[in-house]
């Protein structure tokens, strides 16, 4: 070891994403083996020009996943990747074509990188979109690894991460360059909130539009699975510490991403960031009956095939997000503390307050911010 025990090369690819500056900020924090962090990105942000110098060495890498000679270029030399670049897309922004080539060959690229380089530890960042919520609207209700659940995909998004996930749980065990084999496992989150959540904002910006109040669209009954961005970095930072001296038990294993948020529907776990901002919650039931918001869904799907030659339009609701919001799906599991000991690094109260005086930062900026 060298550099008081400082002897490791991480990268973060997707690191200058919403999730991706926890990843970064939470892997300075608190791994202290690191000796350089490489943070690969299509879009770099300023903020990383603030990280050194330091006790690690920040290196930016502006690149794209889907040219594999950027990825083997970026990975040459590192022990761990970790792999989270990707389109995050239910509105149809993006043509399908796209959403493959980045979550799936992308992936692959970097599967390929890895045995090409040496790197052999991966962890790669699934979602639980990979699983569900099905387009028959099955609940997955407090589920775990282990849940029978029949997954069907339809949407580009749901189904890349499910191919990806699959690749990279297929290539545990493959010889990298020098012989050894890689060791590789996906971390499912739910949807994640925290500072830097995009669309947390725009559900505030939108209820100051209408004087502070918000419209109650889903039934409270129907539960959403939420998790704090700080901790799903955290339990990535776990996940790739332990691949090494615990490759048996972890190599080619799903874990779903948990901490201590409420069980609570997609609205109501909203309103506990926003509430503290100043947002009310109109209604104890949907104000609108739900064959109207899916007519508006199926309206929205017709505007955006309409208008496609012309321009991307996109609005929150398709019949795709609709579904989603309506349909329960949670977690409810240990697999991860079993594996890799991992408990949460912020309480739920902590992590609401987190959020809640970010949003509150936000509150007098007008339009869209860029990521800081
Ligand atoms: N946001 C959520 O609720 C959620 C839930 C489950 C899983 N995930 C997964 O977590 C990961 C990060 O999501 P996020 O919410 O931070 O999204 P994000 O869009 O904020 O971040 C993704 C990052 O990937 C980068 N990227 C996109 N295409 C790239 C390419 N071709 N090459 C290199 N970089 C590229 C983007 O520039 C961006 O910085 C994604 O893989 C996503 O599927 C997100
Ligand atoms: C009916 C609307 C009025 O309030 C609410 C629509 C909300 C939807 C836009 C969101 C409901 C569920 C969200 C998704 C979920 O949290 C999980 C996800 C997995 C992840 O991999 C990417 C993000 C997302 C698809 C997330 C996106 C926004 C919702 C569809």
């Amino acid at each position: 070891m060298t550099d008081g025990g400082r002897d490791l090369v991480y990268l973060v690819t997707g690191g200058c994403g919403f999730l991706g500056e926890h990843m970064v900020r939470t892997l300075l924090e608190m791994e202290p083996r690191l000796r350089e962090l490489r943070v690969f990105d299509l879009h770099l942000g300023p903020w990383l020009e603030a990280l050194n110098p330091g006790p690690v060495q920040v290196t930016p890498i502006q690149g794209d996943v889907t040219r594999a000679e950027d990825v083997v270029a970026a990975l040459a030399g590192a022990d761990v990747v970790i792999h989270m670049a990707g389109l995050v897309d239910v509105w149809g922004l993006n043509d399908p074509e796209i959403i493959y080539r980045v979550n799936v060959q992308g992936t692959q690229n970097v599967i390929d990188a890895c045995v090409q380089t040496g790197t052999r530890f991966l962890v790669y960042t699934s979602s639980m979109e990979a699983l569900g919520p099905n387009t028959k609207g099955h609940p997955f209700y407090r589920g775990n690894e282990d849940t029978p659940y029949e997954a069907i995909h339809t949407q580009p998004y749901p189904r890349s991460k499910a191919q990806a996930e699959r690749l990279v749980l297929e290539a545990n065990g493959r010889k990298v360059r020098g012989g050894l084999p890689l060791v590789t496992c996906a971390l499912r989150p739910t949807g994640i909130y925290g500072e830097g959540h995009q669309l947390m904002l725009d559900f505030y910006r939108n209820a100051q539009c209408t004087g502070g109040w918000l419209f109650r669209t889903i039934p409270a009954s129907v539960e959403h699975g939420r998790v704090y961005a700080g901790n799903v970095a955290w339990m990535h930072v776990l996940a790739a510490r332990e691949l090494g001296s615990r490759a048996t038990t972890m190599g080619g294993q799903i874990y779903f991403c948990y901490d201590d948020s409420p069980y609570k529907s997609y609205e109501d776990f909203n309103l506990e960031i926003l509430g503290p901002c100043g947002i009310r919650l109109l209604g104890t039931r949907p104000l609108l009956p739900y064959f109207l918001l899916f007519l508006l869904a199926i309206l929205n799907a017709f505007l955006q095939w309409l208008l496609r030659p012309l321009v991307v339009y996109t609005a929150l609701i398709n019949p795709y997000t609709l579904s989603l919001a309506n349909t329960t799906f949670t977690v409810h599991t240990d697999k991860a503390q079993r594996h890799f000991d991992y408990q949460p690094l912020y309480g739920w109260e902590e992590s609401r307050d987190r959020t809640v005086s970010w949003v509150k930062t936000r509150k007098g900026h007008p339009g869209p911010l860029p990521r800081d």
